[in-house]
């Protein structure tokens, strides 16, 4: 008898006692593959395949990054609001995180204008899911999938005031741009006072002990006007005032 494995002929003793279906229909089988390195890489390539497959359509998109704790009644959630309107009115749709404060407030806004509304979520523990505003979700399992579909579907970020989860995608952002990895896009900070110390920490003492290349000054802009954000995220004003080098 002859047995064909793919390409592979066996015969005689190499024939295998089980064929792989059997083998693949065999039930009480150890689970300990599932925790497995191999097994996780095909997730993440899962994750990735639908993620692109869930974005790629999207269309012009301006990412709004900032804290997760920023109550309905703060000026900044109301100015991240007026950021998602203006930016669903210019066409564009509006990404973030998809959760509460900054991020509801982006997606509250673009949603009052009938735009395209996307929140990229993260599964965390005690998660509150999507916030209500969003109109195209997908809940991602690992941070660095979904950080790679802010960078790769935004042609400019707005980051408003927030902790560790808004500084570590601006600082990605701002990495990958340093480094020439993805083109240079509008960054913009919103609310001056928030971020200037950071900056001036940066462009003092961090380049002075050369621990990074001189910061393109054209890099991020800083605002304190929702509309201004808005119109330099969607690249339409370029000046070199408010640049962090002043
Ligand atoms: C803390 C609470 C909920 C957390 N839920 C989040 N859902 C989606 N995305 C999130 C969440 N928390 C952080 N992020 C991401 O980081 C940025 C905000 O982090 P920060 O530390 O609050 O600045 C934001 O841009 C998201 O992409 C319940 O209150």
């Amino acid at each position: 008898m002859t047995y064909m494995s793919g390409p592979v002929m066996l015969r005689g003793r190499m024939i295998p006692e089980e064929s792989a279906t059997a083998n693949l229909l065999r039930d009480n089988q150890p689970t300990d593959w599932l925790h497995m390195d191999p097994w996780r890489v095909l997730r993440i390539q899962a994750e990735f395949v639908d993620g692109f497959g869930a974005l790629a359509e999207l269309g012009p998109a301006i990412s709004v990054f900032g804290s997760a704790r920023t109550p309905q009644d703060d000026s900044a959630y109301q100015a991240a609001r007026a950021m998602g309107r203006g930016i669903a009115k210019a066409g564009y749709a509006v990404i973030t995180g998809g959760g509460p404060g900054i991020m509801e407030a982006a997606n509250r806004g673009a949603s009052e204008m009938n735009g395209k509304s996307v929140g990229l979520g993260i599964e965390l523990p005690h998660e509150q899911g999507l916030n209500e505003w969003v109109n195209l979700g997908m809940s991602f399992r690992y941070f660095f999938v979904r950080k790679t579909m802010f960078m790769k579907y935004s042609s400019g970020v707005i980051v408003c005031p927030g902790g560790f989860g808004t500084l570590d995608e601006m600082f990605e952002l701002l990495t990958l741009v340093q480094t020439h990895k993805v083109k240079s896009i509008p960054i913009v900070l919103f609310d001056t006072a928030y971020w200037r110390g950071l900056f001036d920490w940066v462009t003092t003492t961090v380049e002075a002990r050369r621990m990074i290349s001189p910061l393109d000054p054209h890099l991020v802009r800083f605002t304190d006007d929702p509309d201004e954000a808005v119109r330099i995220a969607l690249g339409a004003e370029r000046t070199d005032d408010e640049t962090v080098n002043e």
